[in-house]
């Protein structure tokens, strides 16, 4: 990991109204690690990855990814950059096979637009690739079938891969393991797991156990601010953490 953050959040802000959404948050995520951001309901989380992937102008304060400050930068450009948030793939095209889905980012990704979408069905090469992500997220004998034949937990498997499709260095990924069964919920973590080194991850996660357990580091947000930052057995140990979040730190456990 580089000593110079792949991510440097500096003195963010948001307000709703009267409600400071996120509060002076400074936040650092290296190349290639998994970071995970967890709080309380209503700590701000979703605001600032929000702001973070440019969907929500931030009142004050700066983001710098890869060297430039993005702050002002619209989202499809940061994208381009290399920072992503993984969206819904439930939204996406009923018709298209789990397959195409991945064919249809990669091209994306590529820089070649929806129209030319027709001719590259007989594109090879790219169908090739697609394949070799679809074997990396553990769907490759679900390649023809339609994404609304997928369970919610392979959804979201479909769902990091489209994200990976530009060969991203930074995932931001909201809550993946929400409303998982263990199986699922094992799968994803060892797909998230299998992107350290490789890709940086900044998730947001109720699920403590699995956080503790995956992340290098872990980001507590309290109030919208920033309230404790390191590696997880430190932050488990973190006094304001317990007392703000973790209760007795036996949840933890
Ligand atoms: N568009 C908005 N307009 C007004 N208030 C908002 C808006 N978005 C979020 N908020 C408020 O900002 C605060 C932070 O919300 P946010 O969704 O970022 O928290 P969170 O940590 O992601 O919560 P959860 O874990 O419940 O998803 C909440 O009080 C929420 O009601």
């Amino acid at each position: 990991m580089t000593h110079v953050p792949l991510l440097q959040v500096t003195g963010l802000n948001k307000r709703f109204g009267g409600l400071q959404a996120t509060d002076r948050v400074d936040l650092q995520v290296a190349a290639g690690e998994i970071h995970a951001l967890i709080g309380p309901n209503g700590a701000g989380k979703t605001t600032l990855v929000a702001q973070i992937a440019g969907q929500l102008a931030s009142d004050s304060g700066t983001v710098h990814f890869d060297g430039s400050d993005i702050t002002r930068m619209a989202t499809h450009l940061r994208a381009r950059r290399g920072l992503v948030r993984s969206f819904q793939v439930t939204r996406l095209f009923k018709s298209m096979t789990v397959l195409e889905h991945l064919a249809l980012a990669l091209q994306a990704a590529g820089g070649r637009t929806f129209s030319a979408w027709r001719p590259v069905r007989a594109d090879t090469a790219l169908f090739g690739r697609a394949e070799g992500l679809l074997a990396r997220l553990g769907l490759a004998d679900k390649s023809g079938w339609g994404i609304e034949q997928l369970s919610h937990g392979e959804q979201r498997a479909l769902e990091v891969g489209m994200a990976l499709a530009g060969s991203p260095k930074l995932v931001l990924l909201d809550e993946p393991l929400a409303g998982m069964g263990l199986q699922e919920s094992e799968a994803m973590s060892s797909l998230i797991d299998g992107l350290r080194g490789e890709v940086a991850v900044l998730l947001i996660e109720h699920d403590v156990d699995a956080v503790f357990r995956l992340a290098d580091t872990v980001s507590v947000l309290v109030n919208g601010h920033v309230v404790a930052s390191g590696r997880p057995e430190d932050v488990r140990r973190d006094s304001a953490v317990v007392d703000a979040y973790l209760g007795t730190g036996q949840e933890a456990q």
